[in-house]
């Protein structure tokens, strides 16, 4: 009984969506709370099957999941208040999609500048780099110190690193962890709040506090001991039969929107 009447409910205020954009939230808690949290290796799994059973490339990957970040981060932090925004981007794909989300948030009127430290030689990364210079966003060469960030910036995203991150954190990043564990400016989280364990939270010294956590694909398990004001969940690309495959119980994207809140 109760599953014919949630899809009635869940369908009905989907097409009430449409005309009151995202401001409804249309599934239960129960929902949320039946949500499946990955593990490390889930996540990883999820990603090579993407790839490898069905064919997208990370470029394509990385678009829509920057691209959701951007959107999550519009919802949460006006571009009035909030316009200087420093990009923290790590050598991985999180860091990626850290350059894609710069994009897309100046190209909605914020004005991004960049933190690359450990710039990854390959074609995808320095496409996206060279992207973000054509658009006349700044990178900064040296670790900003907490004082600079609080004169300069209103929000930090951090894309240091995601799911395939093993503490301890080396050294090249300590500067900028450290950095971000002190400021009192908020930070948006891409995925993983950066230098948490992926699975057990913050079980380090290095414990950063996010306002904003964008889980990308599903929640990885860490993100049940975050405590930050908005959790909302982005990449909006998993096949339906993926999605069955690794029982996601994700809640719905609502209308076109790129991400939910959680
Ligand atoms: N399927 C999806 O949901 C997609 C997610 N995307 C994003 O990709 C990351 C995962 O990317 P991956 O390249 O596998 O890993 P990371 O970015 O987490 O980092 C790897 C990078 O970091 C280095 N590293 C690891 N541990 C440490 C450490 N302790 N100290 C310093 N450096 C470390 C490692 O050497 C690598 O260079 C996921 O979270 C999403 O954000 C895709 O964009 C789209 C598909
Ligand atoms: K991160």
């Amino acid at each position: 009984m109760y599953k014919p009447i949630l899809s009635y409910l869940r369908e009905f205020y989907t097409n009430l969506s449409f005309v009151h954009t995202s401001k409804i939230r249309f599934f239960s808690l129960s929902e949320v709370q039946a949500m499946k949290y990955l593990s490390q290796t889930e996540a990883t799994n999820v990603d090579v099957e993407l790839f490898k059973v069905y064919k997208f490339s990370v470029d394509q990957l990385m678009e829509l999941a920057g691209l959701s970040c951007s959107h999550a981060v519009a919802k949460c932090f006006d571009v009035c208040e909030h316009s200087r925004v420093l990009v923290c981007c790590g050598p991985g794909n999180n860091g990626g999609d850290g350059l894609v989300c710069a994009r897309h948030l100046s190209l909605m009127g914020y004005k991004p500048h960049i933190y690359y430290p450990m710039p990854t030689p390959n074609p995808l990364y320095e496409n996206l780099t060279h992207q973000c210079k054509s658009m006349n966003i700044p990178f900064i060469e040296k670790c900003p110190e907490e004082k600079e960030i609080a004169n300069s910036f209103d929000l930090i995203i951090d894309a240091l690193f995601g799911f395939s991150f093993k503490p301890p954190v080396r050294d090249a990043f300590i500067p900028i962890i450290n950095v971000l564990q002190k400021t009192k400016i908020p930070i948006a989280s891409v995925d993983i709040p950066s230098g948490w364990h992926v699975e057990n939270g913050k079980n380090t010294d290095l414990d950063l506090e996010p306002t904003l956590l964008i889980s990308l694909t599903a929640p990885k398990q860490c993100a049940k001991f975050f405590k930050g004001t908005y959790h909302y969940l982005g990449g909006r690309f998993i096949p339906p039969s993926l999605k069955e495959k690794y029982q996601l119980e994700l809640p719905d994207y609502p209308g076109t929107e790129t991400c939910v809140k959680l």
